[in-house]
């Protein structure tokens, strides 16, 4: 299978100064890679670079054939790189619908011909918001406020999905149901990037995951094998900067 998103030796951080030293990752289309590390390391800021919000300071960044890595933010969702962050990723004031039309005038810059085929096709996947839709997005529980967000980014037909812990902040009831949701729409054959803070759940719906761990990727393998690495455990626990990584929380 030909490769989707391909990172190259991403150097990336704040004011200059590394937080990833020469990161390479490829996630195969229509699969999914989770992304597990300590607090710390370099998961959220993988990302950002990624999605284009902090400059990339060495390396390539590309998707499919399009070379990713000096375009806007903008350009690389209407490329098909849609980034659903950890917070700040719903309009609290305005309603579900009108959270899920706003990905629709982005794509489609205002054509309302299809729209109703494609909020009946997402709200197929996210039945859960289905009875919310006149609902402001604020009023919704946090698991529902989740689902708007990855629901919203469904809109936008991503060729990659990426996600910035889904799980944060949701009840393991709340995060069950939102992963039961993304294992569906990985089922679309839609391909995946995520980091998760729930190394079980975030690695149950990925063909791969790999380990950062201060910048570096420290492993990769099947998420299967992952799942079962033992000293995953023990890294997250141990000396690596990560004494405020709750193992109940890693690992329940
Ligand atoms: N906006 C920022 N400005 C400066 N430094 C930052 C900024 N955001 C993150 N950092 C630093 O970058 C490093 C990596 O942080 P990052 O949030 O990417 O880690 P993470 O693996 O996602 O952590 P967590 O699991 O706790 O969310 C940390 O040392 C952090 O303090």
């Amino acid at each position: 299978m030909s490769a989707a998103l391909i990172v190259s030796g991403l150097r990336a951080g704040y004011g200059g100064k590394p937080v990833l030293h020469g990161v390479d990752l490829a996630v195969a289309q229509g699969s999914a890679l989770t992304i597990v590390g300590p607090n710390g390391s370099g998961k959220s800021t993988l990302l950002k670079a990624i999605a284009g919000q902090i400059p990339v300071q060495a390396g390539t960044i590309a998707m499919g054939d399009t070379d990713l890595t000096r375009m806007s933010a903008q350009g690389r969702t209407r490329a098909g790189l849609v980034f659903v962050p950890q917070e700040g990723n719903v309009f609290r004031n305005m309603t579900v619908r009108e959270n899920l039309r706003l990905g629709w005038d982005f794509h489609h810059r205002g054509a309302a011909g299809r729209l109703s085929v494609k909020l009946d096709a997402v709200l197929q996947l996210f039945p859960e918001i289905k009875p919310h839709m006149h609902t402001p997005a604020g009023l919704l529980s946090g698991g529902q406020r989740q689902m708007v967000a990855v629901a919203s980014a469904m809109m936008l037909d991503p060729r990659v999905l990426v996600l910035d812990e889904p799980s944060a902040g949701l009840s393991p009831r709340n995060a069950r149901l939102l992963f039961e949701i993304i294992d569906r729409i990985r089922q679309t054959g839609l391909t995946l990037l995520m980091i998760e803070q729930n190394v079980q759940l975030g690695l149950s719906v990925a063909e791969q995951g790999l380990v950062l761990v201060m910048g570096h990727v420290r492993h990769r393998a099947p998420a299967s094998e992952l799942a079962q690495d033992t000293s995953l455990a023990a890294l997250f626990l141990g000396a690596s900067g990560s004494h405020d990584a709750p193992a109940t929380t890693v690992f329940e």
